[in-house]
């Protein structure tokens, strides 16, 4: 499948180079137009073709474009890839907030469009994708699709749009919570009176030890913090203040909601 990518910034490369260095795509069919020199040259290093501006559908040949440029420059840039979807070429779609209808509004809704929410870990074959596809998409080009995909991490097929802003909040948006509850963990030890080399090692390594025992699902997470806690012991006396009347339950509430509501802004 000869893939375009448009725009090719943090979340593009990440989900890029895990196609390529799978060896899913081949450099020699794959495209990007970025308007930045630095970001066309480390795509350069991959072995895919650069542009800084859209290559004619003569010149390049695309069967799939994925857009990934920001939600609030889509509606400039996607039209010129209008000519390339009159010739088959489906659309994968990464922007957060912009529902399905919009690009059909573009491309018609003839032309198969997936939408995908993505995350950063894509890049090492560890992100959470979820997608929904339009009426158009057939079996051939979701199962392709879905190929690239797995080269990034888990996928997941969404039952119905209207679920992709709350995935956005949660899984999107999520590997930021997660730094940021790295960075406040090494704080803490760093007002410990650790090293911030030494508190920062102990929390990020924490997180990954952590997060590792979750990821197979077999053992409830709750139980796996109840194996860390002993009856009144150091464990209990710091969750208290993340439980105590569910603090940290509610504030990711909260942060979640905020995320849901700005995704939602987006569409409209
Ligand atoms: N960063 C994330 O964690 C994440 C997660 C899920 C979804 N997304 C979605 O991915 C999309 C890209 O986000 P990002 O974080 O990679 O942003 P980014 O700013 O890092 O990347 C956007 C890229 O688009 C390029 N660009 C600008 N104008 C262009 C044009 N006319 N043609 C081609 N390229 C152009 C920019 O130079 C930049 O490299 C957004 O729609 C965002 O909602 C991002
Ligand atoms: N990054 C994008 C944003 O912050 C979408 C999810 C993660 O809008």
């Amino acid at each position: 499948m000869r893939v375009l990518m448009v725009g090719c910034g943090n979340m593009g490369f990440a989900m890029l180079k895990a196609w390529i260095e799978s060896g899913c795509l081949s450099p020699d069919e794959t495209g990007v137009v970025e308007p930045s020199e630095e970001g066309r040259a480390r795509v350069a290093a991959l072995g895919a073709s650069t542009f800084a501006d859209p290559p004619s559908p003569d010149d390049f040949g695309a069967e799939l474009i994925v857009l990934a440029v920001k939600p609030q420059v889509m509606a400039d840039i996607a039209p010129a890839y209008r000519s390339a979807t009159a010739r088959g070429a489906a659309v994968l779609s990464i922007a957060a907030g912009l529902p399905i209808r919009r690009y059909e509004e573009i491309y018609g809704d003839q032309t198969p469009i997936i939408r995908v929410m993505p995350n950063t870990p894509a890049a090492i074959g560890e992100g959470m994708m979820a997608y929904i596809a339009n009426d158009a998409a057939g079996g051939a080009l979701i199962a392709n699709v879905r190929k690239l995909l797995e080269t990034n991490g888990a996928v997941a097929e969404l039952e119905e749009e209207s679920q992709m802003d709350a995935v956005t909040a949660i899984s999107g948006s999520g590997p930021a919570y997660v730094f940021h509850f790295i960075e406040a963990l090494a704080e803490a030890g760093e007002k410990l009176g650790l090293s911030a080399d030494l508190a920062a090692l102990l929390a990020r390594q924490t997180a990954l030890g952590a997060a590792k025992l979750a990821a197979d699902g077999e053992t409830d997470p709750a139980e796996l913090r109840r194996q860390v806690t002993s009856p009144n012991g150091t464990t209990a006396a710091g969750l208290a203040m993340m439980m105590t009347d569910d603090r940290l339950k509610t504030m990711m509430a909260e942060v979640a909601d905020a995320a849901r509501r700005r995704s939602i802004e987006l569409s409209s």
